[in-house]
């Protein structure tokens, strides 16, 4: 069978739900070996995150269809991905999905298998019956409707109550934009314009400054992204550094810095300054000297393999002006572009991360000069990683107070800001400011 996006989208799928690899690495390393024409990349990049995001809900439309155990790696998958495309691909024809799915059948099982004879029949049950959904009072009803845990199901709801849960589930299961920022070293306007004659269609963000949408995927292949006009990097995300006041000259800490798109945005803003952007694992340090490189600010990063839970060892006291810790987190505000975080996640990752991120806010926090400025963040929604934690720091060390902060559209005015993923379309983020007493 010739490689096309449905064979493209089925290997990545086995690759994510039977090897556990990550869909965003499978996919692009799949697509790059493909080299398949623009349409052909999108409908595989849709079918793999669209299966994923939707996975509890496709495998309940499964329920009493499958008699007997799938044997094939290939055939839950690939039954996901035809159901998938049934019910949410509206361009797709019902015969063209199920004529594809037979000879995906036929080329993904083992010789002489009749594993497409058992995939055609599932597909056919379900179109005769149709979709089905537990009801409204069942207890997993929104975990099904979803695509959640039920635990995580839950944790929303009781968190923002059910009306806000819906809307936040509901927007972790669109498609994630394309989202670029642009360097603080080159004329916005200009890019802008150029962007716009390369037919990008760039959208200006309504959360971060020099943030834009793309129309299309592909800009990391462009001069734009190779000479570091650009960086792709997510509205929230770029918020980050924005909670800052630089005035140029600051020594910066970023203290888990890799791959290294907030120090290189940090660097950006310290044309007389330094970043210095520390990492646990020493290898994934490579990328942010790359992504320095790229962007012209490698002559104002400084990199070092160090788990900042012992920076104190290692630098000294009221060492730097500025320090961000972008701390290590659940990902529970990305799950619309990590789909299958959701069901590798429980609710101890969430502990057991809070209390890594507490040790390395306690520890940090004595490297900041008296009067410098703390922001901390994570891609977590969670109240346990967010809130508690300041709450707990600002116990610990009485001398540090919230430092309310404007950016330039949108203002936090009790020092700390969450971004939920419904109110932009962004990942989900959380942003707090602190700085010392007196
Ligand atoms: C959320 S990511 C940082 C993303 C980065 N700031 C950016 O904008 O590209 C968290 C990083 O913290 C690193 N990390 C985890 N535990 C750490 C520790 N104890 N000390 C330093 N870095 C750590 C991880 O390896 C990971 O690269």
């Amino acid at each position: 069978m010739k490689t096309n996006a449905r064979s493209i989208a089925l290997e990545t799928l086995i690759k994510v739900l039977a090897q556990g690899s990550y869909s965003n690495i499978s996919l692009n390393h799949a697509l790059k070996g493909a080299k398949l024409p623009a349409e052909e990349s999108r409908l595989a990049t849709n079918l793999v995150y669209g299966t994923l995001q939707n996975k509890l809900y496709l495998d309940y439309q499964l329920k009493g269809l499958v008699k007997a155990k799938l044997k094939e790696a290939y055939i839950e998958p690939l039954l996901l991905m035809s159901i998938y495309q049934l019910l949410f691909l509206d361009k797709v024809p019902a015969r063209a999905v199920l004529d594809e799915a037979n000879k995906l059948a036929k080329a993904f099982g083992k010789p002489k298998s009749s594993g497409y004879r058992l995939v055609n029949g599932i597909l056919r049950s379900f179109q005769r019956r149709g979709t089905i959904l537990p009801k409204e009072d069942d207890p997993d009803y929104l975990s099904v409707k979803y695509s959640e845990p039920k635990w995580l199901a839950d944790y929303l709801v009781a968190n923002w109550g059910p009306k806000r849960a819906e809307k936040i589930m509901a927007s972790f299961n669109t498609h994630a934009k394309n989202e670029i920022r642009i360097s603080n070293l080159v004329k916005e306007g200009q890019v802008v314009y150029d962007l716009k004659k390369a037919h990008f269609n760039p959208v200006e963000s309504a959360l971060a400054d020099r943030s834009y949408s793309l129309s299309r995927g592909g800009i990391i292949l462009t001069d734009f992204f190779k000479e570091g006009q650009v960086t792709v990097q997510d509205e929230a995300a770029s918020l980050v550094a924005e909670a800052f006041d630089f005035t140029g000259n600051e020594r910066v800490l970023d203290s888990c810095a890799a791959p290294g798109g907030k120090t290189i945005q940090l660097a950006e803003k310290v044309s007389e300054g330094q970043v210095t952007a520390l990492d646990i694992h020493e290898k994934k340090l490579r990328l942010v000297r790359e992504n320095a490189q790229r962007m012209q600010v490698a002559d104002r990063v400084k990199t070092k393999a160090l788990d900042a839970r012992k920076a104190g060892g290692y630098f000294s006291k009221g060492e730097f002006d500025k320090i961000l810790i972008d701390a290590p987190c659940s990902g529970l505000g990305l799950l619309r572009r990590k789909p299958e975080i959701r069901y590798s996640k429980q609710p101890a990752d969430i502990t057991n991360l809070a209390q890594i991120q507490l040790d390395i806010l306690n520890e940090v926090a004595g490297l900041l000069k008296s009067g410098g400025e703390l922001v901390y963040s994570t891609c977590s929604i969670s109240v346990e990683e967010n809130e508690e934690n300041v709450q707990k720091f600002l116990k610990a060390h009485p001398d540090f107070v919230l430092k309310p902060f404007k950016t330039a559209k949108v203002k936090a005015e009790q020092g700390m800001l969450k971004i939920l993923p419904d109110s932009y379309n962004s990942d989900g983020f959380f942003i707090a400011k602190f700085t010392t007493r007196g």
